[in-house]
């Protein structure tokens, strides 16, 4: 219990008439990496945003880093969690500049931050866009940068708090070949990590899958079609089912690839 990170048990979201999600049972522990895998519209942000203490369920229970949802001080919580999405992007300032948008971060989790750790902070938003590959943009607004670019300093600001558990959804969204190449490795690179935090990656494609991660959660029309670990999981059957398509999947390596069955 104490390594489990995330929690549902017969979690339900409804809005008005709809269903969002519906009795979805799931756990991830510390040391796991999750990748969440699923049509448009499956539920898979919904599920994001319970695990991120953004939504509360309508029946069921969630436990988040120990926490219970809606008996436990969220704005305490989410400190803890790394986001990273495109909600996210769109809620930067244009005119932010690079290492403000990464060290801002540092500065909600605190509140109040002493002079003296200014330095250091900023020290850390430099090293962690050195990591990302993207150290010379620090001075640059957030605004002028190129989608690609935007990914990786959200990853940077992400992790700026250390957290305990991170959590993106669709990092790849929008990124040409080479920049999803890039992000996947480094993602693989946290992935593979021993001291990284417990990671949920969402995406609608396996060839986003970055080689590291060993669990996979797949969702179609808020429901659960099959999770565990990744092997186990990722099947072409369980992966037709979930698309509702007849899929053909091939591994090469550590990577995925699908494709409709002609
Ligand atoms: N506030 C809301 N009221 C009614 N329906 C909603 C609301 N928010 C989301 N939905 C619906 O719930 C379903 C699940 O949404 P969710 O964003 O979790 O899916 P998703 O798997 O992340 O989709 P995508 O891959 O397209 O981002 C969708 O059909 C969506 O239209």
């Amino acid at each position: 219990m104490d390594d489990l990170v995330i929690r549902m048990d017969g979690v339900s979201v409804r809005r008005a008439e709809s269903a969002l999600v519906t009795d979805v049972n799931w756990s991830v522990e510390l040391d796991e990496r999750w990748v969440v895998l699923g049509p448009n519209g499956a539920g898979k942000t919904t599920v994001l945003k319970l695990a991120g203490a953004e939504l509360y369920p309508t029946t069921g229970t969630v436990d988040v880093l120990g926490e219970r949802l809606g008996s436990t001080n969220v704005f305490e919580l989410r400190p803890r969690i790394g986001f990273c999405s495109a909600a996210m992007a769109a809620r930067m300032p244009e005119d932010e500049l690079v290492r403000d948008a990464v060290v801002s971060a540092g500065y909600a989790v605190v509140g109040r931050w002493r002079e003296e750790y200014e330095d250091m902070d900023t020290e850390r938003a430099e090293e962690l866009l050195e990591a990302m590959g993207v150290a010379e943009l620090s001075g640059r607004a957030f605004g002028t940068l190129s989608e690609g670019e935007r990914k990786r300093v959200l990853l940077a600001r992400a992790l700026m708090t250390d957290p305990e558990m991170l959590l993106l959804d669709e990092p790849a969204a929008g990124l040409d070949l080479g920049g999803r190449e890039d992000l996947v490795a480094r993602l693989s690179k946290l992935a593979l990590d021993p001291d990284a935090p417990a990671m949920t990656l969402v995406t609608h494609h396996v060839e986003e899958i970055p080689p590291g991660f060993t669990h996979a959660l797949l969702l179609r029309e808020g429901g659960v079609v099959a999770k565990g670990l990744l092997d186990d999981v990722l099947t072409e059957d369980n992966l037709s089912k979930t698309f509702d398509q007849d899929l053909e999947l091939r591994r090469n390596g550590d990577r995925y690839f699908a494709q409709r069955r002609r």
